[in-house]
């Protein structure tokens, strides 16, 4: 591959000896990796994977995941590059934690933090550009996480909504992606010798918008997937002076990670305790992570600080068509908070303040839309839930998968009551169908079907 030559000059300053592994590094194919989701799979299944597990996240195993699979569209597997896996570990979201992924998209790092929350607490995923927060919401859609609100806003923006609100933020900086060249060779385009230090200002920005939105006793954790030491130990330095409550927390590292570096940090602060995955000395292709806690005791929210959410109000003859919907087909289901989107409806997760004014692009799970005389079920609901929380479930083949996700209808043999199903495949819940005499009508949402 060929390294712009200031990169070069750069690390062969940096790395000394080192530096000739590091660039033969760049000549070796990047690697694939998938996570799989434990609120999904049952440890069994986990147990029968045969791909080699990335031995730093229990649910990681490297291998390709194709995009059009069963696997992929159910929600059952997330692909993601195996040094990124490191951050949602680091992260060590809780269930019933309130946690906040500030950079989200498109949402490896908040799929995983999802899947360790298991729907209990609340995970709020951000994106500042709409498109990226729109895949971001699929993305998170079909994990079928019921804890997490995509929000499209500016980190400053955010602010305001959020103030000393969170147990954890995840800032995932913007940054100059050098860990993405042998992935991605167009990533290099953008390197310039300046291009850190534009990025770093950056960083610095969108991580005092986060220390604003942290609880006192929160935990920070701050990642990015270059090697630049101006956006890795250089930030993490000017944290340290600039908000002397935070201190590093050591993060358990494993073999072929390396310690942050503290002659490029250009301070005083030790920075060791921050994790570097360099591509020459562990399988994966780059990143920096570093974990800072604030220093004072947690202390309880002060719901006085929000204004409260206020759920948006159903029509009568909404009301009737909802309960209609769900007495039928999943009678123990009931929507924590709703929220209606022109006729969308959605169950937000407990937690969240007002949202009057919030940009937000997915709520929570979307229910179903309010058609004339009728409600319809989204597939947001479908890859929430499992078959358990439904009454009706009509189990389809693989070929039969595949037409429905085409578009195709459905015939079935056996005599089933006309009505809303949740189909699965495999075990896993793929979407709602009706059935009417027999044939399942499609509606597989059209911009999914392939
Ligand atoms: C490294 S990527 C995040 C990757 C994501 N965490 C994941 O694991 O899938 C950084 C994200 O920050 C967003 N971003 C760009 N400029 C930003 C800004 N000024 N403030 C906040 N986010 C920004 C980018 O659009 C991008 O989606």
């Amino acid at each position: 591959m060929k390294l712009p030559q200031g990169f070069i000059n750069k690390y062969q300053e940096l790395l000394g000896d080192e530096a000739n592994n590091f660039f033969k590094s760049f000549d070796l194919p990047s690697l694939s990796a998938y996570r799989v989701n434990p609120n999904k799979m049952t440890k069994n299944q986990l147990n029968n994977i045969d791909d080699e597990p990335v031995p730093y996240c229990s649910t990681g195993f490297f291998g390709k995941v194709n995009g059009k699979s069963i696997q992929h569209t159910s929600g059952q597997v997330y692909s993601q590059e195996p040094s990124a896996m490191f951050v949602g570990e680091v992260v060590d979201a809780k269930p019933g934690e309130y946690i906040l992924d500030l950079c989200a998209a498109p949402g490896g790092k908040s799929t995983h933090i999802a899947g360790k929350m298991a729907n209990q607490g609340l995970l709020v995923s951000n994106e500042i550009f709409k498109n990226r927060a729109k895949i971001l919401s699929e993305n998170i859609e079909r994990w079928g996480s019921s804890n997490t609100v995509v929000t499209n806003e500016s980190p400053d923006k955010l602010e305001s909504f959020f103030p000393a609100f969170f147990d954890k933020i995840l800032v995932d900086a913007p940054c100059s992606g050098e860990g993405m060249f042998r992935k991605d060779p167009d990533a290099m385009q953008y390197w310039n010798e300046s291009y850190s230090s534009e990025c770093a200002n950056r960083q610095r920005h969108i991580l005092a918008s986060a220390v604003k939105m942290l609880k006192p006793g929160g935990k920070l954790i701050y990642s990015t997937c270059t090697f630049a030491p101006e956006e890795d130990e250089q930030i993490i330095n000017w944290l340290l002076d600039e908000y002397p409550q935070f201190e590093m927390t050591p993060i358990n590292k494993y073999p072929g990670m390396d310690d942050g570096r503290n002659e490029w940090s250009k301070g005083s602060n030790d920075v060791s305790d921050a994790v570097r995955l360099f591509p020459h000395h562990i399988k994966g292709e780059g990143h920096f992570i570093a974990r800072l806690s604030w220093k004072a005791d947690s202390r309880n929210l002060d719901k006085k600080n929000y204004k409260l959410f206020k759920p948006s109000r159903l029509t009568k003859e909404q009301q009737t068509l909802l309960s209609e919907f769900l007495n039928d087909t999943m009678p123990n289901y009931s929507i924590r908070n709703v929220v209606l989107f022109g006729d969308r409806l959605y169950d937000m997760p407990d937690g969240m303040p007002s949202i009057d004014k919030l940009n937000i692009t997915k709520p929570g799970i979307e229910v179903g839309t309010f058609k004339k005389n009728r409600f319809e079920p989204a597939i947001g609901l479908a890859l929430s839930i499992n078959s358990s929380e439904v009454k009706n479930t009509i189990q389809i083949s693989q070929d039969q998968w595949r037409q429905y996700v085409h578009g195709d209808v459905i015939k079935v043999d056996t005599e089933h009551k006309k009505g809303w199903y949740l189909l699965t495949c495999n075990g896993y819940s793929i979407c709602f169908g009706k059935l009417v005499n027999n044939t399942v009508k499609n509606f597989y949402p059209k911009g999914l079907r392939f």
